[in-house]
Formats: structure tokens, C-alpha cells, sequence
């Protein structure tokens, strides 16, 4: 089986392929962005009909917390839908039968009812700070299914909630609020400052993932019989959530930090930041049924992430 991991050097993709590797059962082949730029469909066409993988997993993306999201919204919706259309139609033209792909919570109406399953989908206006993502990532969703049904394909897709872990971006503007606090209180308790600031009332709830748990869900997911996706996914062919089923405020995740990192002084909050969607929790029913459920322990994780950060300190992103 040769399987291409897309976005091998990003957290996810990272992950999958660690793990893919531990198996040992995969030929697995990877391409960095500056190898091959999968918003250019030439290079990307060029590159199927080379290699010829039987599956692919696609975990490339242009990916970014809240602020990103807001200040970058043309890349957000651009290089996604091209990273899409590229991977997926061309590694339907060269014959690949199984493809993964990932998207997000994100895709889900603002105010779709908690927890969120999965035909929510579509059935109401989207949170405006990530819309350019989000429909895009609807796309990709969309993408898979029609080549399903239009080429009888085997494309499926998951949805992971926010995800966390060793590998992610700890940029302070761009990256996604757990890693940002993790960086912000650990450099506040370094410096003994006195305040730290966090973005927004503190009051929306997230429920965060470790991405060695969505590794393995995206591979469970993968690994499935094609009689059983398809009957889970009804009508559709569609997609999957990804997460664990709990969630905890902004507030209460930020306290959480601040003893993990040992910063003893004040929380502020500013509230001329976005707080975004005020909840997004998962319904992962679909996934409990199929026999998958989340291993890491919240607490737990962020300790591990707060190590790595720290033995990572030096070659952490730019951007
Ligand atoms: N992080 C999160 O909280 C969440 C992530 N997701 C989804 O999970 C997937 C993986 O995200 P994550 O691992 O966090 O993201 P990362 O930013 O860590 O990694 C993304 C990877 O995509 C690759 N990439 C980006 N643009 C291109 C391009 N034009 N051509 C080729 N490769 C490209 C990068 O490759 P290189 O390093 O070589 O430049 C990078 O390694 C994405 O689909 C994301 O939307 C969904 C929900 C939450
Ligand atoms: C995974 C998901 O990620 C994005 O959505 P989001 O869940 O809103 O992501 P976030 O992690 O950036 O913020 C979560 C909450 O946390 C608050 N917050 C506090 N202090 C900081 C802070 O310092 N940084 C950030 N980023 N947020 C902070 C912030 O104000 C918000 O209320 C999508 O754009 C989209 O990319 C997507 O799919």
C-alpha cells in the first residue's frame, strides 16, 4: 500500500505519519510545501501521475486561530479550495481509490444546536470570523462526496474539533488559542509579569483534542470497510466528527495554563478581541458507534505540550 501523507510536516500530518510509520505496514511517501505546491495544479497532476499512490491523506492546509482567520481571509479561502481541487481531482485522474481528507468544526452553522452532529451541516448562516475557512472547507466535504457518487470514489472526510499537541504553531498572533496561551504565561512567568492578557470575555467554550488522538482517528476512519462508511455516512457519503465530547470556557482553559506553567499573577481579559463562536461542541456519536473514542485527558496533554514547547523552544514557526 503506498499512501501519500499531504501536510506531513504540519501537526496533524506529522502525527499520522508517526504513527503511520509505527505500523510499519504502509509505504508512505511525503512532499514538502516548497517540493511540491499543492495550489499548483500542474505540479500537483505531475506528481500523482508520477507516483501513483493507492491512498491519500490529505492534513495540508492553510490553518490559523481566530485572528488569522480574520486578517487573512483571501489566503484562508484561496490556497484551501486550490489544495482541495488539486489533491482530490487529481488523485481521482490518476486512479486513487481511498482518500481521507480533514476539515473542521468550523464548518458548522454559529448557532447550529449543541453538540453538533453531523447534518447540521447547511442549515444555517456561519460564524463570520472563519467563514472564508469554513467554506472552504464545506468544499472540500462537497468535493469528496460527488466523486463519490459521481465516479463511485472512496473519499471521506473528518471533522476534527480544536486540536492541540506536540508540533503546533505557537506563533502569539496566528496560532490557535491553546498554544498561544501556553506560550504567553510561560514567557509571563519567566519575566514575572504581573498580568497576563487573554483574548475575548474568557466565556466561549472549546473542547480540545490531542492530535495524537485525531491521528488515530483519522486512521480508524481510513481503515474502515467501505460497506461500513457508507452506511454510517447516509445518504450522502459524507463526513465524520472528531472530538471528545466535552468542552470547558476559554476562562477556565486559560487558569488551566497558568498552573501548568506555574504563572502565579492576574488574568485580564480583552474584550475588544473576537470571542467567535461561543460553542462548538461535538456530537461524536457517529464515530462512538463506529468504536473510536479519544484516549488523552485534557490536564494530561496540555502538561505533555507545555514539554515539548519548552524542549522546542528554539525552532518553533515564524508565522
Ligand atoms: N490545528 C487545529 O486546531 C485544527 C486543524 N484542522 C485541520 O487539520 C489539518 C491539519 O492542520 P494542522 O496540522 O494543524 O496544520 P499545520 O499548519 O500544522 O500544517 C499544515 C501543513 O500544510 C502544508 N501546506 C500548507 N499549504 C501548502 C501548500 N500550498 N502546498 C503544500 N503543503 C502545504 C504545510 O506544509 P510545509 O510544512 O511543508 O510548508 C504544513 O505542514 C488541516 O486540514 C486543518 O484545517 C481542523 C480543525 C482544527
Ligand atoms: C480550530 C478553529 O480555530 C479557529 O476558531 P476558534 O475556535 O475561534 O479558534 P482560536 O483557537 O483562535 O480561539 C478560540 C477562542 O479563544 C480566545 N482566545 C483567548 N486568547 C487567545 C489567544 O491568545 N489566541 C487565540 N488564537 N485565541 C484566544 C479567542 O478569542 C476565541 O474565543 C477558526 O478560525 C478555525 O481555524 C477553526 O476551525
Amino acid at each position: 500500500m503506498k499512501t501519500y501523507v499531504a501536510g506531513h510536516r504540519g501537526m496533524v500530518g506529522g502525527a499520522i505519519l508517526r504513527q503511520l510509520q509505527a505500523r510499519g505496514t504502509d509505504e508512505v511517501i511525503t512532499r514538502t510545501s516548497a517540493e511540491l505546491d499543492l495550489t499548483d495544479q500542474a505540479a500537483v497532476r505531475d506528481f500523482m501521475q508520477t507516483e501513483r499512490p493507492d491512498a491519500v491523506i490529505l492534513a495540508a492546509a492553510k490553518v490559523g486561530g481566530i485572528m488569522a482567520n480574520n486578517t487573512y481571509p483571501g489566503q484562508f479561502i484561496y490556497e484551501n479550495l486550490m489544495i482541495e481541487c488539486n489533491v482530490i481531482h487529481q488523485a481521482h485522474a490518476a486512479g486513487v481509490q481511498r482518500l481521507l481528507q480533514l476539515g473542521s468544526s468550523c464548518i458548522y452553522p454559529r448557532e447550529a444546536a449543541q453538540p453538533m452532529a453531523e447534518d447540521a451541516l447547511l442549515t444555517g448562516v456561519l460564524e463570520p470570523t472563519n467563514e472564508p475557512y469554513a467554506v472552504a472547507k464545506i468544499a472540500g466535504i462537497k468535493l469528496c462526496e460527488s466523486y463519490n457518487r459521481q465516479y463511485g470514489r472512496d473519499y471521506r472526510s473528518v471533522m476534527p474539533t480544536n486540536l492541540y499537541g506536540p508540533g503546533d504553531n505557537f506563533h502569539p498572533e496566528n496560532s490557535h488559542v491553546l498554544p498561544a496561551l501556553i506560550r504567553r504565561f510561560h514567557e509571563a512567568a519567566q519575566s514575572g509579569a504581573e498580568e497576563v492578557v487573554i483574548w475575548g470575555t474568557g466565556t466561549p467554550r472549546r473542547e480540545f483534542l490531542h492530535v495524537d488522538d485525531m491521528a488515530a482517528a483519522s486512521l480508524f476512519v481510513m481503515d474502515l470497510d467501505d460497506e461500513t462508511y457508507a452506511r454510517e455516512t447516509q445518504p450522502m457519503l459524507s463526513h465524520i466528527n472528531v472530538g471528545t465530547g466535552t468542552d470547558i470556557s476559554i476562562g477556565e482553559l486559560a487558569q488551566m495554563v497558568a498552573e501548568v506553567t506555574g504563572y502565579t499573577g492576574k488574568l485580564s481579559f480583552d474584550t475588544s478581541k473576537p470571542d467567535g463562536t461561543m460553542r462548538k461542541l461535538m456530537d461524536v456519536s457517529r464515530l462512538t458507534r463506529l468504536g473510536w473514542q479519544a484516549k488523552f485527558e485534557l490536564r494530561l496533554g496540555l502538561e505533555q505540550t507545555y514539554q515539548w514547547f519548552l524542549q522546542n523552544g528554539e525552532n518553533l514557526r515564524s508565522k
